[in-house]
């Protein structure tokens, strides 16, 4: 057993190289993906609300851009850095390629905490950073994204300042943006619905039925809520959730309609303070130990650690997150016959509807959302049964399954393409 791996970007390293090892790939085929193609740090000054100039550090991180341009969120969180920008780019690589839309993989970060800038001060760090790296991005380069304390109205401040830069209107920069500019039906709850499509493909096959299932989130942010709102719609019993402010917990399950109207009108647009009969709270470090048939982490990377993997009390886990379960904690889930539905599949729903987003801008079309969700479902149908056809005839988990489809593909694009011998 390796040693318990805390580094985000020596965790996706070994989860490459064994799906690498499993392919049997040569050395010299997909060595390259274990390298960024491009990097940038950049210090963002800012003049603040009281005058004063602050320099904030942001990041962008093309990881490749072989099956198509880049594309990726943009984070806006103080405990961001290079090495967990590269990772996140990197499963947005592979989460391209295992949904096999045209894309390769990015991600970008700043670091700050929303949570203490005025709206003022955020579109200016946005614009400025937007500047900055402007000569990375673009529709046939890189289209950033929503990702943690990100929206639509950031990605309008980034559309703006790149199209000020070029002198005309360029809604393809940016996706997840407002409708009023080129945004898409569909896309806010996206991400959300692309989980619980995939939940629907699986349950069939290994006996599982979301009726009636007792479920944790860890996270109510855009996708932890809107997938809660889904399950429950559906009929599942959402018994818990945290975000960073903690927990509330009932038995007879949450009323997530209540609980989001609550969150939308609080200051602070978290779950502190929402009360109702019957709901209890609890430190946010406990979402992990309710016994649920399904945990739904929906928050951030490296949350699943060995001994939380030693102590969940779940069958299934869907990792609505990017990232968020560690590789030692992978092997003692699948010891436990925990059955973890990896990221780079069941979170690929918010690229998916980019990419349609994008498909919009490009060629001026409106769809309508019935048409967006219906191919978004068949785009998750085909990706959900592409990767359990990999596990059944491979005999190896999910995960495993995701990044050897996701390799295979990645390194075949590059071969086409000359890139290796
Ligand atoms: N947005 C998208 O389309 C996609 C997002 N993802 C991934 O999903 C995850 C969530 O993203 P998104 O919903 O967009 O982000 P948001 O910023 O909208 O929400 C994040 C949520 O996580 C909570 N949170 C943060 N840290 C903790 C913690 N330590 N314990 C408990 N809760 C915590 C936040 O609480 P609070 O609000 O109180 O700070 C908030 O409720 C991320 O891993 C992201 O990369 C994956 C695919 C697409
Ligand atoms: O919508 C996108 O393009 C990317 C969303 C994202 O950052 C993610 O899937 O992690």
């Amino acid at each position: 057993m390796p040693k318990e791996i805390y580094d985000s970007y020596e965790n996706m390293l070994f989860n490459l190289d064994s799906a690498a090892k499993k392919l049997g790939l040569d050395y010299d085929d997909y060595l390259s993906l274990r390298y960024p193609e491009r990097e940038l740090v950049v210090s963002i000054p800012v003049v603040m609300d009281n005058n004063h100039v602050e320099v904030f550090t942001g990041y962008r991180v093309q990881y490749s851009s072989s099956r198509g341009p880049c594309k990726g969120g943009l984070r806006y969180s103080n405990d961001v850095d290079i090495n967990i920008v590269k990772t996140l780019a990197a499963l947005m690589t592979w989460k391209s390629a295992v949904v096999n839309i045209p894309f390769g993989g990015a991600k970008g970060a700043i670091r700050c905490d929303p949570s203490h800038l005025s709206r003022e001060e955020l579109k200016r760090i946005t614009r400025r950073y937007t500047a900055m790296i402007l000569p990375l991005i673009g529709p046939e380069k890189d289209i950033p994204a929503p990702d943690i304390n990100t929206n639509d109205e950031v990605m309008g401040w980034i559309m703006d300042t790149y199209s000020m830069f070029k002198g005309y209107s360029v809604p393809g920069v940016v996706t997840g943006k407002p409708l009023e500019i080129g945004g898409t039906l569909g896309r806010q709850g996206a991400t959300g619905r692309g989980v619980v499509y995939i939940i629907n493909d699986i349950a069939p096959l290994i006996g599982f039925s979301l009726v009636g299932a007792k479920v944790a989130i860890q996270g109510f942010g855009k996708v932890g809520s809107i997938l809660a709102q889904l399950l429950a719609h559906q009929g599942s019993k959402i018994i818990a959730v945290c975000d960073i402010s903690g927990g509330i917990y009932r038995e007879s399950g949450l009323d997530i309609d209540d609980l989001i109207k609550y969150v939308n009108n609080n200051p602070s647009k978290t779950i502190k303070g929402y009360k109702s009969p019957g709901v209890t709270e609890f430190p946010k470090e406990e979402i992990f130990y309710f016994p649920v048939d399904l945990f739904i982490p929906a928050a951030k990377e490296n949350q699943i650690t060995a001994s939380i993997a030693k102590k969940l009390n779940t069958k299934i886990i869907a990792e609505a997150a990017n990232g968020p379960t560690l590789v030692e904690a992978d092997e003692i889930l699948e010891s436990r016959k925990i059955i973890v539905i990896p990221d780079i599949l069941v979170s690929a729903g918010g690229l998916v509807v980019s990419y349609f987003e994008w498909v919009q801008n490009i060629q001026s079309l409106m769809w309508d959302e019935s048409e967006v969700n219906e191919l978004l479902m068949r785009i998750m149908k085909r990706a959900f049964n592409e990767v359990w056809a990999v596990h059944q005839q491979r005999e190896v988990n999910l995960r495993m399954a995701a990044y050897m489809l996701a390799i295979d593909r990645v390194v075949k694009a590059k071969k086409i393409r000359g890139v290796f011998p």
